[in-house]
């Protein structure tokens, strides 16, 4: 089908007209549409887009950020460490990409609005923004954990991602529309033992994706978030550093083997896309089919 197009479009358009201007359109249609006889998605949708990922100089954060790069995006990368940002920037820019960096601790109201500030003054605008950034102090009984474990996972996972998006919103509004991605977890749907007061957190994201969503829908700000299975990044290391567990994990999976943060990264990049302008509300999981069910 797709070889039969090409050569219909390229007899079509080459050979009955040798005119320099058909012939590069009829390459910009191959360019765009066709990369050895398969349809692929064209990178450039996101283009004249800015978006903030917040924690954004490794693993998910990073691979979201190359993701809406390579669709044209200018993405603001940040974390709390400097030296991290400028190896981020300096990977990033070595692939072409538009990005910009800062230092910043989410946890932070100042930081936030630095990195906001920043975004406007470098970029004029925010489209996009990727709350990804998170932690977890704490393992073991539930029973066990302290006000400080809690104050500080519902400040960082989510008191933080609402005080972002509260942020940018007036600035998409002045765009006429925006994209809102919240980075949930699969322990959102069924905590893990050990990681109760996180996976909580994590629970705590579905509910905000929701109330937000029909507020935000008036201003034609798309609020979606996605909720990872276990992928291969630092955060993780601890569970696919140990074979035992990688192999009881592999038993809840379809697909036998776990996640990359590519594979993260471009669900994100299309939730933010036109492709999906009628999603709103949801979230994605992204588990290689492990069960998920609230
Ligand atoms: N890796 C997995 O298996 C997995 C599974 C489900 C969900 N997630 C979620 O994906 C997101 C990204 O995690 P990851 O796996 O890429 O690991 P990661 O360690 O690369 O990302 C988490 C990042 O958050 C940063 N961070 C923590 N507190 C911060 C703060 N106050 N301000 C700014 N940054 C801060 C950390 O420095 C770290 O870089 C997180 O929200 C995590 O909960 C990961």
């Amino acid at each position: 089908m797709t070889s039969a197009l090409v050569s219909q479009y390229l007899h079509k358009k080459v050979t009955t007209s040798y005119s320099q201007v058909t012939m590069r359109s009829a390459f910009r249609f191959l360019k765009m549409n066709f990369v050895s006889g398969q349809r692929s998605v064209s990178h450039s949708s996101l283009t004249g887009k800015v978006a903030i990922v917040t924690a954004s100089t490794d693993g998910i954060g990073l691979a979201t950020a190359q993701a809406l790069g390579k669709r044209g995006a200018h993405v603001v990368v940040s974390s709390r460490r400097q030296a991290n940002v400028d190896k981020a920037v300096a990977l990033l820019q070595s692939q072409s990409i538009k990005v910009t960096g800062t230092t910043c601790n989410v946890g932070s109201g100042e930081d936030r609005e630095k990195l906001v500030r920043m975004t406007l003054d470098q970029c004029g605008g925010i489209d996009i923004l990727v709350s990804n950034a998170a932690v977890n102090p704490f393992f073991g009984n539930i029973m066990d954990s302290t006000e400080d474990v809690w104050d500080k996972i519902l400040s960082v996972n989510v008191k933080s991602s609402f005080l972002m998006t509260k942020l940018v919103v007036p600035h998409m509004e002045k765009r006429g529309g925006g994209n809102v991605i919240f980075v949930s977890s699969v322990g959102a749907y069924q905590p893990m033992q050990a990681l109760g007061p996180y996976c909580v957190s994590k629970t705590a994201l579905l509910g905000l994706t929701r109330a937000l969503a029909p507020e935000l829908a008036q201003s034609n700000i798309r609020v979606n978030c996605v909720a990872p299975g276990v992928i291969k990044t630092r955060f993780s290391s601890a569970l696919w550093k140990n074979e035992d567990v990688v192999e009881e994990l592999k038993k809840q999976l379809s697909i036998k083997r776990l996640g990359e943060p590519e594979e993260i990264g471009g669900v994100i990049a299309f939730l933010c896309s036109e492709e999906a302008s009628y999603i709103t509300g949801e979230t994605i999981t992204v588990t290689g089919g492990m069960g998920c069910r609230l």
